[in-house]
């Protein structure tokens, strides 16, 4: 290899040049400015609505500086694998973590599927060990990896074979049919033959999951009787070894497990690769134990082609304690395979996001691994990207534009928001380690009561985490997860975090239903960069939510728990002011955080507009200042237009992208918002609600009449969007009936008009769903309870109690 080699980065950043955007963007700023101008310094009118559109229309303002801001330098990074193979030794492993918390909501074909998919990576498999977190203490999801444990003996090796991009079988198969022509016999017959076993695994595991007679849980299932989501008892399971082929060569090597292992039992399956399904036996120590492990591979013998490590983890629950939801699941997944395999680095995924570059753990080491710029590199983001996603975006949740402006913008500055998931992080990060105490070995040289203040009380796991902290790991040989199953089952209690700095200092951070972000905050904050990794093909894809009931689910999770993290600890403000996020990285992250205040902010316009209508009042200037806020929105909105256009999206996303924006501003982010304030005064606490997964097969959604259609229940979501439509109707009729009193100052004029009637048109959805009854209709109730809250906003505009 040549010196000069050597010298090339692993990866490039390069930023991107959009002048025409950014000169468009100044003058929207300059004319939103010269507005806000013209109300403070030409109004004579400052009555209460005066004051508080200045409010309204200074945040607006706001905002509009922090998406530019966030857009301005926008950068891509390239990735060169062939430079890191050339360069390195061995690879470095990696833990693959997934999580999945409901098998009705996610069916686990799904969580199957994405596993498949990983396992299947291009990296070498004894450097890999893919942890399963269930929330759902699901036999059902329990099953469908075992099943798809041995079909993966096939798929695998078919994948590595055939250098199959698609590694999710169902993905695959929906994609890829065989050519008569063009594809050897061979490959024909193999196809054929994976396809079989992949239809048989979903067919089975579809039968399982859709019997309605309950799930026979005996056998290896025993575990899980009595168990209830919320409350798994102590658990101990029986396996009838006799029923099993036993593989004559490996019986040596489970005797003198059982051995080592006095809580474990292990045994093996007849397989080409070593399987391995490991129980605990019945024992006094484990009836304390209420959570328990399965490891369900093992690739013990540490083979470079065979089968990464899967380990099925479902974490104890209890009533008297907080689970903290996703971030809860990451924190016990991190100590878990920080004890059974203690990789460096680990990429987490939610159950629906499979793999579609499979060398994209190797593009994601580049950045990591990169001698220059690659150091302070806490976590590499990949982009949301979904299979399936519904033509022109009806629900605006496939977020196309924001990664391409938003993100990548964001990614120009001190890095992407960590986005929950298709994200590599580095374990020591997760540690709570700073940039410059990477290569000192500083928690490895701590005090062990210190250590186990912060970490907990497993011996075994501040071993490991002191191992990662000095950066040195185990190295691949003597990875074997079962002998960790015991120390696993502890740190995955209920009790362990009690006291530790888990969720508060260390790894996932608990508090908001939005963890993601404060994680990233936290990291961020110590002066960590992160980077995004946009391979080509793209690096994952998942499942959008495919209606607009479970979207709204989403938003309003993500309004709520965006604002509690405006509003706490790990705010941006204050990761800016006490911490190392920088100015403009921290402003870009208020991009993200104020979703749930644009919602407030955004209503209390719409309705002060209304009430503008209603009372025959004004908050628009006339003249020529009225022309300039007509211009903002003209202008505005092509500049948007363009956006679009540019990165090839059509006039039809854009404008379900727009009044989307409109929708769940004021509806979902609001509620959220809403939520929020409950929660921070302590009164109500959020939940997490798990948005739907649809599974089609398929690949259309032309066998699904739903798709793109506006179906409505009875959220308050949905009250509040009706509310907002009646009282705009109402004002408008008023308006035209000339049923308005004498005029306020100027009386309401063409501006006022002008916004309702553009609310109206986003609103057409609900418009159309007040006259239609069943599921694309707005319930009756709904309408009713909106009706009432309409009336109650016209009394007080008629009122007069605001002049
Ligand atoms: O108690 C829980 C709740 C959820 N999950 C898992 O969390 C993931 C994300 O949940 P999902 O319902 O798919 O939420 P989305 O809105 O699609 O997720 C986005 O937003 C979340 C934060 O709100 C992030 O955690 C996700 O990574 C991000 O993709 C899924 O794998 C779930 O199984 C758990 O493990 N335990
Ligand atoms: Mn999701």
């Amino acid at each position: 290899m040549a010196n000069q080699d050597h010298d090339l980065p692993l990866y490039e950043k390069v930023w991107l040049k959009r002048t025409f955007q950014r000169v468009i963007d100044t003058l929207i700023l300059f004319l939103l400015l010269l507005l806000l101008n013209n109300r403070v310094f030409s109004s004579h009118n400052f009555t209460f609505p005066w004051l508080l559109a200045f409010i309204c229309e200074s945040w607006f303002t706001f905002t509009w500086i922090v998406i530019l801001n966030t857009k301005w330098s926008p950068a891509v990074t390239i990735t060169h694998p062939d430079r890191l193979l050339q360069r390195v030794q061995e690879l470095p492993p990696v833990d693959l973590f997934v999580t999945t918390a409901d098998p009705v909501l996610e069916s686990p074909i799904i969580t199957v599927n994405t596993v498949l998919s990983l396992l299947a990576l291009d990296y070498p498999a004894n450097k890999l060990a893919c942890y399963v977190s269930d929330d759902g203490c699901s036999p059902l999801t329990f099953y469908a990896l075992l099943e798809a444990s041995k079909f993966a003996k096939f798929w695998v090796p078919f994948c590595k074979k055939h250098n199959v991009q698609v590694r999710a079988p169902f993905r695959y198969f929906s994609d890829v049919t065989i050519n008569n022509n063009e594809d050897s016999l061979e490959f024909k017959q193999e196809w054929l033959q994976v396809k079989e076993m992949y239809d048989n695994l979903s067919r089975t595991i579809e039968e399982v999951t859709h019997k309605t007679t309950p799930f026979q849980l005996d056998g290896e299932f025993a575990i899980f009787s009595n168990t209830e989501q919320r409350n798994h008892p102590s658990i101990v399971k029986t396996v009838k070894l006799e029923d099993e082929k036993v593989n004559l060569p490996l019986y040596e090597h489970v005797t003198s497990f059982v051995e080592t292992a006095k809580f474990t039992y292990i045994f093996p399956i007849s397989v080409p690769i070593e399987v391995m399904v490991l129980t605990r036996l019945k024992n006094k120590k484990a009836l304390i134990y209420m959570t328990y492990e399965q490891v369900i591979l093992e690739n013990k013998e540490g083979l470079f082609d065979g089968l990464p490590h899967l380990i099925y983890v479902s974490r104890e629950k209890r009533p008297q304690y907080h689970h903290n939801y996703k971030a809860g699941a990451m924190n016990v997944l991190t100590r878990v395979s920080g004890l059974m395999s203690n990789a460096p680095f680990m990429l987490n995924v939610d159950c629906d996001m499979v793999v579609n570059n499979p060398k994209i753990v190797l593009h994601a080491l580049c950045i990591f691994m990169d001698s220059q710029k690659g150091k302070d590199v806490a976590f590499v983001q990949c982009f949301q990207q979904f299979y399936d996603g519904i033509k022109d975006d009806p629900f605006g949740n496939q977020w196309v534009a924001a990664f391409e402006y938003i993100i990548r913008g964001m990614a120009g500055l001190q890095g992407p928001f960590y986005g929950g998931t298709n994200t590599f992080h580095r374990r020591n990060t997760i540690y709570g380690l700073y940039p410059h105490e990477i290569e000192t070995e500083i928690k490895g040289k701590l005090e062990e009561d210190i250590l186990i203040q912060q970490f907990g009380s497993s011996k075994e796991f501040i071993n490991s985490a002191a191992h990662a902290s000095g950066g040195s790991v185990y190295s691949a040989n003597d990875i074997t997860p079962s002998n960790f199953i015991e120390a696993a089952t502890q740190v995955a209690n209920c009790d362990y975090e009690c006291g530790t700095f888990w969720g508060k200092k260390l790894g996932w951070l608990y508090g908001s239903i939005s963890e993601d972000v404060p994680t990233g905050l936290n990291i961020q904050r110590k002066g960590w960069r992160s980077e995004c990794c946009t391979p080509d093909p793209i690096a994952f894809q998942g499942c959008a939510p495919r209606g607009l009931l479970s979207t709204v689910i989403q938003q309003k999770r993500w309004g709520s728990g965006l604002t509690v993290v405006f509003f706490g600890k790990h705010s941006p403000l204050v990761c800016m002011l006490f911490g190392k996020v920088q100015f403009r990285a921290g402003l870009s992250y208020f991009w993200l955080t104020n979703w749930g205040l644009r919602g407030a902010f955004l209503v209390c316009y719409v309705a002060l507009i209304a009430y503008c209508m209603i009372a025959n009042t004004s908050i628009f200037p006339q003249g020529l200042v009225l022309w300039i806020a007509i211009s903002v929105f003209v202008i505005y909105n092509i500049h948007t237009l363009s956006e679009y256009l540019t990165i090839g999206l059509s006039i039809t996303h854009w404008w379900n992208n727009q009044r989307m924006c409109v929708m769940r501003t004021t509806t979902a982010w609001f509620i959220g918002f809403l939520s929020a304030m409950l929660k921070l005064s302590r009164i109500s606490d959020t939940v997490f609600e798990i948005t739907e997964k649809e599974h089609t097969a398929s690949g259309a959604d032309g066998n699904n009449a739903d798709a793109g259609r506006f179906t409505f229940d009875e959220s308050p979501v949905f009250v509040v969007g009706s509310t907002i439509l009646l009282v705009h109707l109402t004002a408008m009729l008023i308006m035209f009936l000339g049923l308005q009193p004498t005029p306020i100052g100027n009386g309401c004029g063409v501006g006022e008009l002008i916004c309702s009637t553009y609310l109206v048109v986003c609103y057409w959805p609900y418009l159309k769903g007040l006259f239609i009854r069943g599921k694309y209709g707005i319930p009756l109730s709904t309408i009713c309870m909106s009706s009432v809250f309409a009336l109650v906003f016209l009394h007080f505009c008629t009122s007069n109690i605001i002049t």
